[in-house]
């Protein structure tokens, strides 16, 4: 669970969050969406530590964990299980498709650099089992086929899934996406939704997305998080978000 508790950041003289609060319960696919501007990615942004707030606290528990994120490190908050996709594609564009998943593992290594440079057995071993998990998560994402080519060769909606499926070799346990279906046509947003239901399930993950696809986030969302100018305006099921008069004056009604 991803519990933000008054949560306030300040850019300057500019409020890009201001006091919110929310719960990401465990196993649920919650939305976050509002207008351009609205502090949508600065809320990822603060959740991954790559922004510490101004004000306020972000707690992640789950299991034995009860870990106060505005305390830690990116690569801490990671190790931690949280994990993100971003609003810009970044992948490796020189490396292969497997190769920016295989790297996503990383994390994970238990080897040092001493028993990797000698392929110790225990490193050979987990280098097998990440290489047999990547394909696996390639397959998973529908991008087996193209496994030896280069990152930037695939088309954008190929990158997107490339992108999430890095993002599980971490073994996530709560998995932000920043927009996922930015940039897809219609079917390849469907495939999207889809797929982001199935990987939910299938890894028991908490999913955090921001989208403006209303059919995204209508359509797998179990609640729905609406931030205008860094203000948490409404939060409930789909239904009770399309029928809110405050959301459909802030966002919905001029889309
Ligand atoms: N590093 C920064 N320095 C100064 N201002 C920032 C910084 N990051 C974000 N902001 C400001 O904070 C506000 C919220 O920005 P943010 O990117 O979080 O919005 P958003 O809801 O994600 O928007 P979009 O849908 O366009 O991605 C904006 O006014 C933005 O200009």
């Amino acid at each position: 669970m991803l519990s933000l508790n008054n949560v306030t950041m300040k850019f300057g003289g500019v409020v890009a969050v201001n006091q919110f609060s929310a719960t990401i319960e465990e196993g649920t696919i919650v939305g976050l969406i509002g207008p351009n501007g609205a502090g949508k990615t600065t809320i990822f942004n603060m959740i991954t530590g790559v922004y510490k707030p101004t004000e306020g606290s972000i707690r992640y528990v789950e299991g034995k964990k009860d870990l106060e994120v505005s305390h830690l490190r990116p690569d801490q908050i990671a190790k931690a299980g949280v994990c993100r996709t971003f609003q810009n594609i970044r992948l490796f564009k020189d490396m292969t498709v497997l190769e920016n998943v295989f790297i996503g593992n990383h994390l994970r290594l238990k080897s040092n650099i001493f028993e990797a440079s000698l392929r110790f057995p225990r490193y050979v071993r987990q280098e097998k089992a990440f290489y047999e998990k990547a394909l696996y998560l390639l397959q998973k994402v529908g991008l087996e086929a193209e496994k030896d080519e280069l990152a930037h060769s695939l088309p954008y909606g190929k990158q997107r899934r490339l992108e999430i499926a890095r993002a599980l070799a971490t073994d996530p346990q709560v998995l932000l996406l920043d927009e996922p279906a930015a940039g897809m046509n219609p079917q390849e947003t469907q495939d999207l939704m889809r797929f982001i239901a199935e990987i939910q399930k299938e890894f028991n993950l908490t999913v955090f997305l921001i989208e403006h696809h209303m059919d995204v986030v209508m359509g797998i969302c179990e609640k729905i998080l609406v931030l205008d100018h860094g203000i948490l305006i409404a939060e409930g099921n789909p239904s009770e978000i399309q029928n809110n008069p405050k959301v459909i004056e802030a966002y919905l009604g001029v889309d």
